[in-house]
């Protein structure tokens, strides 16, 4: 279904903290109360990689506070759960949120829940839930090693419903150098689109080539005995920011 038909059986999707949104240099506030946010995550919690039909994703355990985000506009730490990408059909645009006008070739989400709430799902209905850390992809001649890992398993789960085992993995080895984000309220960029997110998304993208999308995007909608589409475009477009805030802290 396409993006601006979802409120018709999504009514979040209509709301008014929706994501992603456009970042604009003049409209985003310094905020001297942020903290810097730190990840604790143990190599040991990553599980599986799988192709779900609408992203790839790798899921980590997160049955306890074993690999956790906290600090920054968080008031405790967030267990990780889950990342995935978004990536378009070609390297000019494919990234959720956009800075200054700029769309990135892709964005990493890291997807970490509030351990306050008894499991994900009861999360997922609070404002304070969910946090994601987002990462831009930025298409470069010296792309990061630490993305050859994600990119070899493609091909073991090229088709929808494949997985393939994924153990140990840090994903903290994909962050940029520079730690600066900038962090807003708003909501999961996929149906029912709940507005439970407290976004930290990274100001300095991460370097990946233009083959690694390539192959991101050899990657199908189908099951392997359903014609093969290829998965691109999974990014939904920008959403009204109406009376919300952007907030830095200190650089
Ligand atoms: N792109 S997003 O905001 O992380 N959206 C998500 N939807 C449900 C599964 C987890 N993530
Ligand atoms: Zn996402």
């Amino acid at each position: 279904m396409r993006p601006d038909q979802w409120h018709k059986n999504y009514p979040f999707a209509k709301g008014r903290h929706q994501s992603p949104i456009e970042i604009n240099n003049k409209e985003v506030h310094y905020d001297s109360s942020l903290l810097p946010w730190f990840a604790s995550y143990d190599p040991g919690a990553a599980k599986t990689i799988l192709n779900n039909g609408k992203t790839c994703r790798v899921v980590f355990d997160d049955s306890f506070d074993r690999s956790v985000l906290r600090g920054g506009p968080l008031p405790g730490v967030y267990r990780l759960r889950q990342l995935h990408f978004h990536w378009g059909s070609s390297d000019d645009h494919g990234s959720e949120h956009v800075v200054n006008g700029v769309r990135y070739a892709g964005e990493l989400h890291l997807l970490h829940w509030n351990p306050k709430y008894s499991n994900y799902l009861d999360a997922k209905r609070r404002t304070d839930g969910i946090a994601v850390l987002a990462i831009f992809l930025q298409v470069g001649e010296t792309p990061k090693a630490e993305m050859k890992r994600i990119l070899e398993e493609i091909n073991a789960i090229k088709t929808k419903g494949k997985n393939a085992p994924f153990p140990n993995f840090d994903p903290s080895i994909l962050f940029p150098k520079s730690h600066d984000y900038w962090t807003y309220h708003g909501s999961v960029t996929t149906p029912p689109c709940e507005e439970c997110v407290t976004w930290i998304i990274l100001r300095e993208p991460i370097i990946v080539s233009s083959d690694q999308m390539a192959k991101l995007r050899s990657l199908s909608k189908n099951a392997e005995n359903e014609p093969d589409h290829p998965l691109v475009d999974n990014w939904r477009p920008t959403q009204p920011r109406y009376f919300r805030m952007i907030s830095y802290p200190e650089r």
